[in-house]
């Protein structure tokens, strides 16, 4: 079963207390074989950081006085939390080890990284017998026998070996975070937030499935939260975002904490140790989450000039000073930013190379998608200057933006900063399902469209999917390069994969857009208003589904206050929804529905006039993209059919498709087989219709296909789609070919009808009816 590794911090470890309740945490979520990395308690490390500097000064009482408060502290934790045997066991060890550290003292052998190290080791030692007098299988393992590394590179290969090799035990393994050893057996650390990357690397060695950060804040958040009260936790930020933070200073994860999970599927989150019920962070692979907005804040910098810096220079200083250190190239000239009390160590170091821009530096950055980025620079610039705050450098990049200045940036502009730039977008993740005749033009139009939402609605498409590939990237899909990332980037897919990827998407609303003609694709519907998706359908198959699957469709959108729009399917870009919606609104009652529902049969049966057969107009039309994917489904009367069981249920009616009388127009033994079987047999076909066209002649009628639907005073319903012979005055006889006609009588409109007509099939038009839809749903979203 795969592993997984969980770390908690300093402050998740500060008192007896914490301890118990990380134990609890342990016990509610680790299995045996798992690992838990642990930081030293409390401060602990900063106790320690002060021993070394008070025995490097030879400050001999400093020292003692400072060991005697990491006595009372670590006697303070043992007492607390062990009974008689394993605390005297456990107070004789640290006394051991205190008299071990006074002795090397007093003989001038104290070594800073071995003597730092025992914060960790005290910390998994407590917790590691702690756990076990709990009753849980629990040991506690120096990673100094883990983690090897020689010049300052880990010998990774060397490492998955040990680890292999030291935690192959059912038993949960307590390790200490911060530490390692060289090829010398030499302790050496692993730097600022070396817990935090002990972590990763373990994980990463264990073949771990994920990482849990343990800590004292909820997550990661769009800002400090001390500072902002309506700062925004994130429950999914992508690693690039959460790497570019971390080189920016921002405290909550750092740089080198997530390299170890480069190229692996190795989930991390970060959470709180003390709030375990709330939702986490999680910082997932690229592609998996959209870009956020983040404002992080500094202190205190110096921005200095650099002429020249060698590969890996900045992580070596930032290792020396145990600081992130940002680094950023302008006008071809490279400009690094530091705190100020470490920069006097930095320029030693860069002897002669560097020299100081700008000092006492404060500000923020802001992070965000490089599409926003530009237009966030300008905003943040005005706000500074409407709240006379002085910017002396700025800098923009591809996915943040700089600001230094004089003053802090204090929680009232930072909180009008964080209102204008970040609070969240009202936003939409769009999914277009079918790249067909009618979605490919949609994927077109969307170019145009959606910049115009864009005024009012954050709107990405983020997925097209075809019936066996997809394309999906949560950041959004560039529209005017979309054929190029789908054929460089898209991917086989399975059903399961699409509604997981849609569940994962971090979006405040999602939609996902039927194009296809698919009754399989419109059978994942309940599972996609599970994941929050409103609908918009082309596809008809849904909405004539048996009642009571159709029924319980609308009560789950209704229940999740979803919104299911269709425009499309009857009529395609005809408003005929609006007018039967509109006339209900304002307390009408429909009682008739006839015309002609179908773009093809009508431009079929308008065209027709005996020079070519049939079938070749058949063929004509489903070029023209008026047919369905298989034309027979137009002949057979069925999309007509199940375009009036659309509007009868738009009109109140709990009816069936086969409540609906049917007449087909062709032949009923071509309705089998495939479509070249049926293309075999076209001449049949094209007897069929001849016999219908003549016998309307003979009648001094023409040849129609119509439907009509007609509600009873009883209450019931006749409804039919058939053939019919219309007098040639009519104006079902003088459609424009391809237009479709809807005569509705209602209560208001009895004697004289409401009639709408138009184009009732087309690519263009049905995808324009779509986007009227799109358009709707961000309408009623606002
Ligand atoms: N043509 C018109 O004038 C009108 C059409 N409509 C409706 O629009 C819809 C699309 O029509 P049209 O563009 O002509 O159809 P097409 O057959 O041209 O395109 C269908 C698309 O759906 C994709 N698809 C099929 N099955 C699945 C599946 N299970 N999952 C994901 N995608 C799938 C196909 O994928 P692949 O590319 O891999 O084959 C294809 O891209 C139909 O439901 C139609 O009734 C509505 C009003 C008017
Ligand atoms: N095949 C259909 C297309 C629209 O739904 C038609 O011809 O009407």
């Amino acid at each position: 079963m795969a592993k997984v590794v969980h770390k908690f911090g300093g402050s998740s470890l500060s008192s007896a207390e914490r301890y118990q309740a990380v134990a609890q945490i342990v016990l509610s979520h680790c299995r045996a074989g798992d690992c838990v990395v642990v930081s030293a308690a409390g401060k602990t490390t900063n106790t320690l950081v002060k021993l070394w500097q008070s025995y490097q000064q030879d400050d001999i009482q400093g020292f003692s006085d400072i060991l005697l408060q990491l006595e009372n502290h670590q006697a303070e934790l043992i007492k607390a939390l062990f009974q008689a045997q394993p605390q005297r066991q456990l107070l004789s060890q640290l006394d051991t080890e205190l008299q071990v550290i006074t002795l090397h003292a007093k003989q001038k052998t104290l070594h800073e990284a071995a003597l730092l190290a025992h914060g960790e080791l005290w910390s998994a030692r407590i917790l590691g017998c702690y756990l076990t007098q709990l009753g849980f299988a629990a040991r506690h393992v120096d990673a100094r026998r883990l983690f090897t590394l020689h010049q300052g590179q880990l010998l990774h290969q060397q490492n998955k070996r040990s680890c292999a090799e030291q935690l192959s035990e059912r038993v949960l393994y307590v390790v200490t975070g911060f530490i390692a050893s060289d090829v010398a057996n030499n302790t050496v650390t692993l730097g600022r937030n070396g817990s935090d990357y002990s972590a990763t690397l373990l994980a990463n060695y264990i073949d771990a499935s994920a990482v849990s950060i343990w800590t004292d804040t909820q997550g990661v958040f769009s800002t400090d939260p001390r500072k902002v009260a309506s700062a925004i936790k994130y429950p999914k930020i992508c690693r690039a975002q959460a790497h570019l933070l971390a080189r920016l200073g921002n405290p909550v994860l750092h740089a080198k904490t997530l390299s170890p999970l480069k190229h692996t599927n190795i989930k991390l989150q970060v959470r709180s140790s003390f709030d375990v019920e709330a939702t986490p962070t999680e910082i997932v692979k690229e592609g998996y989450s959209k870009a956020k907005r983040f404002i992080t804040t500094f202190d205190d910098l110096d921005l200095i000039r650099v002429d020249a810096l060698a590969q890996g220079e900045v992580s070596e200083l930032s290792h020396l000073i145990q600081h992130s250190i940002h680094q950023f190239t302008t006008k071809g000239e490279a400009f690094l930013l530091i705190p100020a009390q470490s920069t006097h160590r930095v320029l030693k170091v860069l002897s002669g190379r560097a020299n100081i821009v700008e000092s006492a530096l404060q500000g923020f950055a802001i992070v965000a998608s490089s599409a926003d980025i530009a237009q966030l620079q300008t905003l943040a610039a005005q706000l500074l200057n409407e709240q006379n705050v002085v910017v002396r450098f700025n800098h923009q990049d591809k996915e943040y933006a700089l600001f230094l200045t004089d003053q802090a940036i204090d929680s009232d502009v930072l909180a009008i900063l964080h209102d204008q730039l970040v609070s969240k977008d009202r936003e939409l993740a769009v999914v277009i399902a079918g790249l067909g005749n009618v979605g490919e033009v949609f994927v077109q139009q969307c170019q145009h469209q959606v910049a115009r939402l864009q005024q009012q609605f954050d709107v990405k498409v983020v997925a097209l999917v075809r019936s066996k590939k997809m394309l999906f990237s949560a950041n959004g899909i560039a529209l005017n390069t979309w054929q190029q990332q789908w054929e460089n980037e898209s991917n086989t897919y399975s059903n399961e994969e699409l509604i997981e990827r849609i569940g994962e998407l971090d979006y405040e609303h999602k939609v996902v857009i039927d194009i296809t003609a698919s009754e399989a694709f419109s059978d994942l519907y309940p599972q996609l208003i599970n994941q929050d998706c409103h609908l918009i359908s082309a596809n008809k198959y849904a909405g004539t589904a048996q009642s009571a699957w159709y029924q319980q469709l609308c009560e789950q959108l209704f229940e999740r206050n979803l919104y299911w729009r269709y425009n499309t399917s009857v009529g395609a870009g005809l408003p005929i929804n609006f007018a039967l919606a509109d006339l209900q609104h304002s307390g009408d009652r429909i009682t008739h529905i006839d015309g002609v529902f179908s773009g093809t049969l009508s431009w079929l049966c308008s065209s027709f006039d005996g020079s070519q057969t049939f079938s070749s107009l058949v063929l004509e039309a489903q070029k023209m993209g008026y047919t369905e994917p298989d034309p027979r489904e137009d002949l057979s009367g069925r999309d007509m059919q199940r375009k009036l069981l659309i509007l009868a249920r738009d009109i109140g009616l709990t009816l069936d498709l086969a409540d609906i009388e049917l007449e087909p127009l062709m032949p009923q033994e071509l309705a089998q087989g495939s479509w070249d079987e049926f293309l075999t047999r076209r001449e049949e076909l094209d007897v069929f219709y001849e016999q219908q066209y003549q016998s309307a002649l003979a009648q001094e009628k023409v040849l129609r296909y119509t439907g009509s639907l007609h509600v009873l005073e009883s209450g019931k319903v006749k409804a039919k789609v058939g053939i019919a012979f219309v007098d040639k005055s009519s104006a079902i006889a003088n459609l424009t070919p391809g237009d479709n006609i809807f005569v509705i009588k209602s209560v208001w409109y009895e004697l004289n009808p409401l009639v709408l007509q138009g184009p009732g099939a087309g690519k263009e038009v049905t995808a324009a009816g779509i986007h009227s839809d799109l358009y709707w749903l961000v309408q009623m979203l606002k």
